[in-house]
């Protein structure tokens, strides 16, 4: 779509940022970069440094040093006259230069444009010439004695920010916006009332940025602006809460947005582009109030001479595109790194870069763009989080047309291949007109496969704790690529991560993996710790490894992304596959993780046992372990399958034992009315309040998660001084703990078919290419997610939730929380304990 707006460096063929005739070895386009307000000269640096990187001996790039920090409350004619200085000074030290152009964010466009006004030398007319002959020739002045080329402002509040939506954070609502308009002054200072409009003098001199739309003596603001080559304005649509898009981009009340999906092919976050030409139209009547009048006189002016206006969307379901007044800045190299920002897709926000526009050099793969793609207009966000792909880092990859298309088990299927537009929704309760939320792609076979099957030669790796079903996975992925794909080079790499350097691998084959689906445990065997990114990304590469399946908990997934990531870095044609495993299921995103399902049937009989020991006797007390690190979800489910239980505790539910409310009061109520009382009580339960009580061993695994007190003998202790010491009575207390028993059975029925799906969809996902992503159920529907994902956040039971109701009203359990007010801190407490518990690296 040609939209007139300029996308390299040339205009009519001629080049406004390198100067071809000009001595390589001294730069003579001055390049000047002006930080917004309370910014200093870092904001700019990361894209200061592309632009010398790009165009090396042709810039001289300048970010503006003489309004830092505070200094940028003075004012923006106070300003303005600082940068003027500024420059003069620069021009005169670095005698070559020729040209000059200025970059600006923010409040800096404005102290730009003031500058520009004071630095502007009109054009000297030659005497000698016939002005009475029209060349058809602009006489156009300098700058300084510099030529202007380009001016390009991002985020700048051209017509102010009074009113009228300009500050987006205020909602629009006039009371605030007015309020904002009184008060602005003690925050932002005198610029606070030039951006606010509201600094008329008594003598009736307009506003600043009024004035800033015409000459006047001394000051050639509208003569500078035009004298520039090229203007730009670039503007967030959304998610500026400080910059409004009309004031960005110069735009009426009455202008209509015109963003479309994505406008542009290489810069895909840009979602309109257009060249408005000059237009020297008089101010159209406004019958409204003053401030409407300033505003519209604002946009005429500034309309007298061309711009090209470019509207920029940061769409993703990151927080961070609540930043996006910053984000589309670029303020530092912090931001552009991937590995020290929280989410990945704020490096794709970063990578979109709108000044990439005129500095070509900052190429947006197209591919890293697909992780974020709107279709929906910004206030009903439908996203589609993709994973990675081997092709986002090695975009020659060749494809094969997929072998499964002329297998026998494919051969009637009416649809062979998920359509790569297939995607599963992650929020499926939903409002009308409420958000979309983020949607995975569907897992399942691709047309097109990046392997030929002859030269996949594939790894399977099992890390931390057991789980039923490890065995059914490594056979499914083993069976899966052999019989669907033809593959036969399958390597086990034993005793988890450490294994991959530590020790030498074991062929596997579908005869190998034939019946170990009947055994608990792993055949590959585990472990906790080891996972040195380095050496196991050396030793893939040394085996000549291509397809890599984890199969672990968050920590290993954790460790996952961290080869996936060393794996793009050394450019490898290597798929990273995880396969989330934990009994706890506490893997984010996930509806369950497998061997969950046999986990809970197992725990029932552990509870049946003690429900049946302590019916046999008189006061008998049950007390029954389950494991559960930071979640009780298998004691939360065996709770509601069983109904035996009279109590269950979990980690994310603080209790206490004695007083009114507490579970000895309510124990010994169950004793006299059923004689017998059974308690389910996972293994992560009341840490903080053993701490108190015993002494606190601050052990961690090999993996670094923090070793647990044994909370059931605890228990068990404390019910027997409590009641044989204190109340005097006589009770029959049974503590089982099948903790590892349930662990290391077979997985039942429903999660061996769970098993085989999960591992049939990593197969299809690794030999479509897809990397750096790990397979499940989102709301019943398999899904591929970016490992990052899955490793974010963890998954608790939530008090707040239904669930944990549900228990209550089934046990009629004390809650051991009166009010949901303090249950919801109880919850957010929970995830903080959590947070500060789990590890996050090792
Ligand atoms: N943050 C991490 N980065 C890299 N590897 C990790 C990380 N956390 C754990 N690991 C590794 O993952 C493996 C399994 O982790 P662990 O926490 O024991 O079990 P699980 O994966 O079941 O949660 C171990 O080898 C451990 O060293
Ligand atoms: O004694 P081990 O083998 O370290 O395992 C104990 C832990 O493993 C778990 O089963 C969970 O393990 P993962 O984190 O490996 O999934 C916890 O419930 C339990 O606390
Ligand atoms: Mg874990």
């Amino acid at each position: 779509m040609d939209t007139g707006v300029c996308s390299s460096e040339s205009i009519n063929g001629e080049d406004v940022f390198s100067c071809k005739e000009s001595d390589v070895s001294s730069a003579d386009h001055l390049v000047v970069m002006v930080h917004g307000i309370l910014g200093s000269t870092a904001n700019w640096k990361f894209a200061a440094e592309q632009f010398v990187r790009k165009l090396p001996d042709k810039v001289f790039i300048h970010r503006s040093e003489k309004n830092m920090e505070k200094l940028t409350l003075d004012g923006v004619d106070v300003m303005g006259e600082r940068l003027t200085e500024e420059v003069l000074e620069l021009i005169k030290q670095k005698k070559n230069l020729r040209k000059i152009s200025f970059v600006a964010h923010s409040v800096g466009g404005l102290v730009a444009r003031y500058a520009i006004g004071k630095l502007y030398r009109p054009c000297k007319i030659d005497n000698e010439r016939d002005l009475s002959v029209d060349t058809g020739e602009v006489l156009k002045g300098t700058l300084g004695g510099l030529e202007p080329v380009n001016f390009i402002t991002v985020a700048t509040p051209h017509l102010g920010s009074r009113g009228n939506k300009q500050v987006p954070f205020l909602f629009g609502l006039t009371a605030l916006e007015k309020v904002a308009a009184g008060v602005i002054h003690w925050i932002f200072k005198r610029t606070g009332r030039h951006l606010f409009l509201t600094d008329a003098d008594s003598d009736g001199k307009p506003p600043l940025l009024k004035r800033m739309v015409e000459d006047h003596e001394g000051y050639y603001f509208m003569s500078a602006l035009r004298s520039f080559k090229r203007r730009v304005a670039y503007s967030n649509v959304g998610y500026d809460h400080i910059v409004g898009w009309r004031t960005s981009s110069i735009r009426r009340a009455v202008e209509l947005p015109k963003w479309e999906d994505s406008v542009n092919e290489k810069y895909p976050h840009i979602v309109y582009e257009e060249l408005c030409k000059a237009c020297d139209a008089e101010p159209i009547s406004v019958e409204v109030d003053s401030l409407d009048n300033i505003e519209e006189e604002l946009v005429t002016g500034l309309s007298r001479v061309s711009w090209e206006k470019v509207d920029v969307s940061f769409h993703s379901s990151s927080l961070l595109r609540f930043a996006a007044h910053s984000v589309i800045q670029v303020k530092n190299e912090n931001m552009h790194s991937e590995e020290r920002i929280m989410s990945s897709d704020f490096s794709i926000q970063v990578k979109m870069f709108s000044l990439a526009q005129i500095v070509p050099a900052i190429l947006i793969k197209k591919q890293q763009f697909r992780a974020q793609s709107r279709i929906d207009n910004p206030d009903d966000v439908f996203i589609t989080d993709n994973v990675p792909h081997l092709t986002d880092f090695l975009p020659d990859l060749q494809s094969y047309p997929n072998p499964l298309k002329k297998s026998p088990a494919y051969a009637i299927v009416k649809e062979t291949f998920v359509s790569p537009q297939d995607v599963v929704a992650q929020k499926i309760v939903l409002q009308k007109g409420s958000p979309r939320g983020v949607h995975f792609p569907r897992a399942g076979p691709r047309e097109k496969v990046y392997f030929k099957s002859e030269e996949v030669r594939a790894c399977i790796v099992t890390c931390g704790g057991l789980c039923p079903g490890i065995n059914t996975v490594i056979r499914e992925i083993v069976c899966g690529l052999n019989f669907m794909y033809g593959v036969d080079d399958i390597l086990g790499i034993e005793g988890g991560y450490k294994g991959f350097y530590s020790k030498n691998t074991k062929k596997l084959t579908p005869k190998i993996v034939d019946d170990i689906h009947k055994r608990g445990g792993t055949l590959l065997q585990t472990s906790r710790g080891g996972s040195d990114t380095n050496k196991i990304v050396d030793n893939i590469q040394d085996r000549g490894i291509n397809q890599v399946y984890i199969i672990g908990g968050d920590g290993t997934q954790r460790g996952a992304n961290a080869i996936y990531k060393e794996v793009e870095k050394r450019g490898l044609q290597v798929a990273v596959a995880g396969i989330p495993k934990t009994i706890d299921n506490d893997i984010a995103v996930i509806d369950k993780s497998f061997g969950f399902d046999t986990a809970v049937e197992e725990a029932q009989r552990a509870i049946n046992a003690a429900h049946v020991e302590v019916e046999s006797v008189e006061n008998g007390v049950g007390i029954v372990k389950l494991m559960g690190r930071y979640s009780g979800f298998i004691a939360l489910y065996a709770t509601l399958a069983s109904r035996d239980v009279d109590c269950c505790l979990i980690p994310e539910s603080p209790f206490y034992l004695e007083g009114p409310g507490g579970l000895f009061e309510f124990v010994e109520q169950r004793l006299k009315e059923n004689s017998h009382v059974v308690i389910v009580v996972a293994e992560g339960a009341g840490q903080e309040f053993l701490a108190q009580t015993m002494q606190s061993i601050d052990e961690k695994d090999a993996s670094g998660n923090r070793l647990l007190l044994d909370v059931g003998q605890w228990l068990t202790q404390k019910f027997k001084d409590h009641f044989t010491k204190v109340r005097k009575m006589t009770i029959n207390l049974k503590y089982i703990d099948p903790t590892y028993m349930i662990r290391a059975v077979p997985s039942n029925a429903s999660d061996n078919i769970y098993c085989t799906l999960l591992a049939q969809s990593a197969v299809h996902g690794a030999m479509a290419g897809y990397t750096g992503f790990t397979v499940g159920p989102v709301n019943s529907r398999h899904a591929y997610i970016p490992i990052s994902r899955v490793t974010e956040t963890q998954n608790v039971v939530k008090l707040t939730d239904r669930s944990w109701a549900r228990l209550l009203a089934s046990t009629n359990q004390p809650s051991f929380v009166e009010h949901s007010v303090e249950r919801e801190k109880v919850d957010k407490d929970t995830i903080d304990a959590i947070n500060d518990m789990r590890i996050t690296s090792i």
